[in-house]
């Protein structure tokens, strides 16, 4: 078991292909990105150990609950045969938690904090002490790369540790890809909590953003359908592609979208399903494409993908769920024969992704940048493909270590409650600082 202080960390994801279809059964293709979700848990003076904080700065919450006020008696009793979660929330404790969540109106927040409480109530007990859940994204929130499933992943990591339920990853060989087993067990049961996080934070989800924000890489994913297990087939070659990352910093919500979707296909079947079938086709024409050995991606591979890119865009437009600045957006690598794009995970707003052809030159992407920035729009450099989840615990063993430990931690919270993406990364980020270890 673990104890406060420490931090743990999530990244998000991008969506190559199949966004919306994989809520219906069908594969998708996503990659963790570089940029991440971190969070501090700390313990409460003994003055405040009767209450529990969140502290969530990216969607203004700040809120405490007496622990004993919190609905401990509808918590579902687990099942002794099976150590993880089921899939579904149970609706006495949902509906319990409505009291406790009175005073928290903003959808952004209540859900943020439904997921927190849900968890919070599953994992731990009322007997713990008192802490405060600090959260910080240098993840744009609300924009199509996974912010709510890579705070899922840190929730459901914190309080797994608390409770005992996992323990802090295990050395791995000096090989990345080495295997561990016990390693592999906890991730899968993180990775099974954080998805009754996401069901909190939109209702319906396919359980691929959760699946990368566990478990890191690239994966290709097909949501359980009939009693079958999900599939989710780490894509281990992954060819390094060339993407530019536009948020269109269009808001939007993901349940909404989904819902939108759901909406469309309860009113027309007949035309919905297949483009979601549709979906489906290219997103297994994608996969066999970056299944391919690096040697035989030639131009025309290249182009192959890019049809698909363009194709799966034109079909979530036929969902619904693009905007018309995920539509400047992509006029405008269009017209600077970029690449091809498309919007990335719920649409609506959030961000598109432009797969660039390998010849263009470095001028006509700065045009582009430029040209983007100038409407507003935000381009980020990321990495596909990088670590899952993680912790950093302070070692107890060095004294030294320790208090360079409390005293990092004093900044930290200042830095988790004030300071910008930048300033998180510096201070706390995975890749800034050593001493991160992953499942
Ligand atoms: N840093 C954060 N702090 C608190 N809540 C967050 C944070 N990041 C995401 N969330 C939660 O996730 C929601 C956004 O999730 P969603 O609509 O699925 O968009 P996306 O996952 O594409 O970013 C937010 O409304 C908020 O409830
Ligand atoms: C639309 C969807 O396919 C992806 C949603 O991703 P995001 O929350 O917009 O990052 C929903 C899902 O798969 O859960
Ligand atoms: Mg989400």
């Amino acid at each position: 078991m673990v104890s406060a202080p420490f931090l743990v960390s999530a990244p998000g994801k991008v969506i190559l292909f199949g966004e919306h279809a994989a809520v219906y059964g069908k594969p998708a293709i996503a990659a963790a990105v570089s940029l991440r979700s971190y969070l501090l848990t700390t313990k409460h003076a003994p003055e405040f150990s009767d209450v529990v904080t969140l502290e969530f700065p990216d969607v203004e919450l700040q809120y405490s609950w007496k622990i004993l006020s919190l609905p401990w008696n509808v918590v579902p009793k687990r099942s002794m045969d099976t150590v993880r979660p089921p899939s579904e929330l149970n609706t006495a404790l949902m509906e319990a938690l409505e009291q406790s969540l009175v005073a928290v109106l903003h959808p952004l927040q209540r859900s943020a904090a439904l997921a927190f409480l849900y968890l919070y109530l599953c994992l731990c007990n009322p007997d713990m002490p008192g802490m405060t859940f600090s959260v910080r994204s240098t993840l744009p929130i609300g924009a199509g790369l996974g912010s709510s499933a890579s705070v899922s992943v840190c929730l459901a990591a914190a309080l797994c540790l608390l409770s005992g339920e996992v323990s802090p990853p295990e050395t791995k060989g000096d090989d990345d890809s080495d295997f561990n087993a016990a390693n592999y067990a906890n991730i899968e049961l993180i990775d099974a909590w954080a998805f009754l996080g996401e069901r909190c934070l939109h209702g319906n989800p396919s359980g691929i953003d959760n699946a990368v924000a566990s478990h890191g890489g690239a994966v290709m994913f097909q949501r359980m359908t009939k009693g079958n297990p999900n599939v989710r087939e780490s894509m281990r070659n992954f060819p390094p592609l060339k993407l530019l990352l536009i948020d269109s910093r269009q808001p939007r919500r993901t349940a909404v979208q989904v819902a939108n979707v759901a909406t469309l296909l309860q009113n027309y079947p007949l035309v919905t399903e297949p483009i979601l079938n549709g979906i489906q086709a290219l997103t297994s024409e994608a996969y066999k494409l970056l299944l391919m050995p690096n040697e035989k991606c030639d131009d025309l591979w290249e182009e192959r993908l890019r049809e698909l890119v363009r194709v799966n865009h034109g079909l979530l437009v036929a969902l619904g769920v693009s905007h018309p600045k995920l539509e400047a957006i992509r006029m405008a690598a269009d017209e600077l024969e970029i690449g091809e794009t498309k919007l990335t995970g719920a649409g609506g707003g959030g961000c598109a992704i432009t797969l660039v052809k390998r010849d263009v030159e470095e001028s006509r992407i700065l045009e582009l940048k430029e040209r983007l920035e100038g409407h507003g729009f935000e381009v980020f450099e990321t990495s596909l493909g990088g670590f899952g989840a993680g912790c950093l615990l302070p070692t107890k063993s060095d004294a030294t270590e320790w208090e360079e430990w409390e005293e990092k931690l004093f900044s930290l919270h200042h830095m988790l409650g004030l300071g910008d993406r930048e300033d998180i990364q510096k201070t706390v980020g995975v890749g800034s600082i050593d001493g991160w270890a992953f499942w």
